[in-house]
């Protein structure tokens, strides 16, 4: 499998043996036995070879010299040798395998742990981290397995060149120079392929993401629309085509190049060792050497050539196995997204209300200013409306209120406290929101109510309850398997299992009551958020839901966005916000007296009302 890799070609040495150690480390945490098994038997498996050498050259010497004692026992020994060489690269295969998933769980346990450490946005939304992050996501498992693997290798290597190299320089001394001499050229031209190898990676990486990026735009359902209707298939199609060729000329490059310096090396390997030979076998006719000495000796060349090619292979692999670990340990040891105190304080029941004092905010520091000394009162026990025209910062508001970012300049106060000194998860837990990008999410009908709180999973009134405040409960108690229907045609579950149709598609406005039931979850919460919570519904269920919100939220803060007027017209606060400045605020009646921007907004829309009746009658 080939894999980008963003750390590039070269690791410094002590972060490459930091990688190395942690990867070890964690192989080890996550299966002790099946990592202490697979060592075993790859001290084994590199024994095999010098051993049955060994035991032929005893048996030819043997038959030669006509001493034929112990020749049962040897063969009984060349036997085994063999079938343990058939039999324990099968097992290593298995031991291997299972290491490898637990590995693979442990690394995604660890991975998703430390996302859960980067309680704002700005990290998620950096392009270089989420780059970081795919990569560690994809491969991170790898790192680890692959790593312990090619050590694993490595040590049978070693032990196979070893064991040949130790029985040569018993047998003679020249003989081991010999061999190594022969093998020299394949180390240094392994060397060279790895690292044409590992800078190869690099240059996938590009093609690969991009190559995802369009395969998952043409079978996903996000984009199928548009794809049919703009006819967009074969222009995504090729170009995804095009980055695939792409990649797979740099492939082909460097296989072609790999191709060429491999034969090469056989070619000078066999004539290393075929000179080699010629001198044994003269040696052994001269009587200097036994026949078995010389049947160990042919079959030391390739043993150590090939042990040889596989600790270079192996030490490659190894460098990129390293490469991969650096991104999985980037995400995993990436410091928190947010200033977080030494002892953060948990958010107590809202009792005074929030407070926005000369609040400034933009995304990055070379984006412009999105919120521009924004000064803002949300009085406890009463509704605030915010609204202004697209782009005006009123989301950007919702978010800072979530603590998702900090304000650069400014602070926010919840009953006078810094919401930089408040615990994140405690403040969260007083909030209530339905975003206008909401989720839906691939999941039954009572968890997609539940995950507003997921307390209420297994509480079917709390959610029914819910359900029906948000005005969905007849729906959904009418769907095929009531609430324990999935909303969503792209899984099944294993009770459709006999009826895979019984997954449900709701209506876009369907899905906004949905995330509202969510909100609903949480009525009793000391800040509710609704940022346009009734942009998908029709104006009879727009009115029915501003019903119901004034008696659920009765006495409890709200902060409601709309750019529907009408809806936010009995809010007890209105502030108009422009270019990420508060331009006015007060009741409806006193900004329509006022006749700024508000009032020039709500004609406007009203006249527009106005227009369609006088069309209609
Ligand atoms: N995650 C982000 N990264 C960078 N810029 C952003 C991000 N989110 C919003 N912006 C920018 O901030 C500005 C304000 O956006 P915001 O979503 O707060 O406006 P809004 O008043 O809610 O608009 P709308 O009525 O269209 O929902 C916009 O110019 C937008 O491009």
């Amino acid at each position: 499998m080939n894999v980008g890799t963003g750390a590039g070609v070269r690791l410094a040495p002590a972060r490459a043996l930091r990688h190395a150690r942690d990867a070890l480390g964690l192989t080890w945490r996550a299966a002790p036995v099946g990592t202490a098994a697979d060592l075993g038997l790859a001290v084994l498996v590199g024994l095999i070879p010098v051993l049955a050498a060994w035991l032929t050259k005893l048996v030819l010497d043997r038959l030669v010299t006509g001493t034929g004692t112990g020749l049962v026992v040897l063969g009984m020994g060349l036997a085994g040798t063999a079938a343990a060489g058939a039999v324990l690269p099968h097992v290593r295969k298995y031991v291997e395998a299972e290491r490898s998933r637990a590995v693979a769980r442990m690394v995604r346990r660890r991975l998703y742990a430390a996302l859960q450490r980067f309680v704002g946005l700005a990290r998620l939304e950096n392009p270089a981290f989420q780059d970081q992050l795919q990569v560690a996501q994809q491969t991170g498992h790898l790192g680890p397995a692959q790593l312990t693997g090619n050590v694993l290798a490595t040590v049978q290597s070693v032990i196979g060149m070893t064991g040949f190299i130790g029985v040569l320089l018993v047998l003679n001394p020249w003989m081991a120079v010999l061999v190594l001499l022969a093998a020299l050229p394949t180390l240094w031209i392994q060397l060279r392929l790895n690292r044409g190898r590992a800078a190869m990676l690099l240059r996938l990486e590009h093609f690969q993401r991009r190559d995802l990026f369009f395969s998952q735009l043409l079978i996903g359902i996000p984009a199928a629309k548009e794809i049919r209707l703009f006819g967009l298939g074969r222009f995504f199609g090729d170009r995804m085509l095009g980055e695939l060729s792409g990649m797979h000329d740099t492939e082909h490059r460097l296989d072609r190049r790999e191709m060429r310096a491999q034969v090469l090396l056989g070619l000078f390997g066999a004539a290393a060792a075929g000179t080699g030979i010629v001198y044994t076998i003269g040696v052994a006719s001269d009587g200097r050497l036994k026949i078995g000495d010389l049947a160990l000796f042919l079959a030391a060349v390739p043993g150590v050539q090939s042990a040889l090619a596989s600790l270079v292979g192996q030490i490659g692999a190894i460098h990129q196995a390293l490469l991969l670990f650096d991104h999985y340990d980037a995400v995993v040891r990436a410091e928190p997204d947010l200033t977080l105190p030494a002892a953060p304080r948990p958010a107590p029941p809202l009792c005074a209300g929030i407070e926005l004092r000369d609040v400034w905010f933009r995304y990055a520091e070379d984006h412009p200013w999105v919120l521009q000394g924004v000064n803002l009162h949300l009085p406890y026990g009463s509704t605030t409306a915010l609204v202004g025209l697209n782009g005006a910062g009123k989301s950007t508001v919702v978010k800072l209120l979530c603590r998702f970012y900090d304000p650069e300049r400014g602070s926010i106060h919840w009953d006078g406290v810094d919401l930089r000194d408040l615990d994140p998860v405690s403040l969260r837990s007083r909030l209530g929101a339905v975003f206008q990008d909401f989720m839906a999410y691939d999941l039954t009908a009572a968890e997609n109510i539940a995950v507003g709180d997921l307390a209420a999973i297994e509480d079917r009134s709390r959610l029914r309850a819910a359900a029906d405040d948000a005005g969905i409960g007849d729906r959904l108690d009418a769907l095929p398997r009531g609430y324990d229907t999935l909303l969503t045609r792209i899984f099944f579950d294993h009770g459709d299992r006999e009826d895979p149709q019984t997954g449900v598609v709701l209506s876009g406005g369907q899905w906004q009551r949905v995330a509202l039931a969510r909100s609903f979850l949480r009525a009793g919460c000391d800040l509710l958020i609704l940022d346009e919570p009734s942009a998908g519904l029709d104006a009879e269920a727009e009115h029915d839901l501003h019903r119901r919100l004034r008696r659920l939220r009765q006495g409890r803060t709200s902060l409601l966005i709309s750019h529907r007027l009408n809806a936010v017209r009995e809010a007890d606060v209105i502030v108009v916000l422009d270019g990420g400045r508060v331009v006015e605020q007060g009741g409806h009646d006193e900004l329509m007296t006022v006749g700024g921007d508000y009032a020039r907004l709500f004609d406007l829309q009203a006249s527009g009302y106005r227009e369609e009746n006088a069309g209609v009658s």
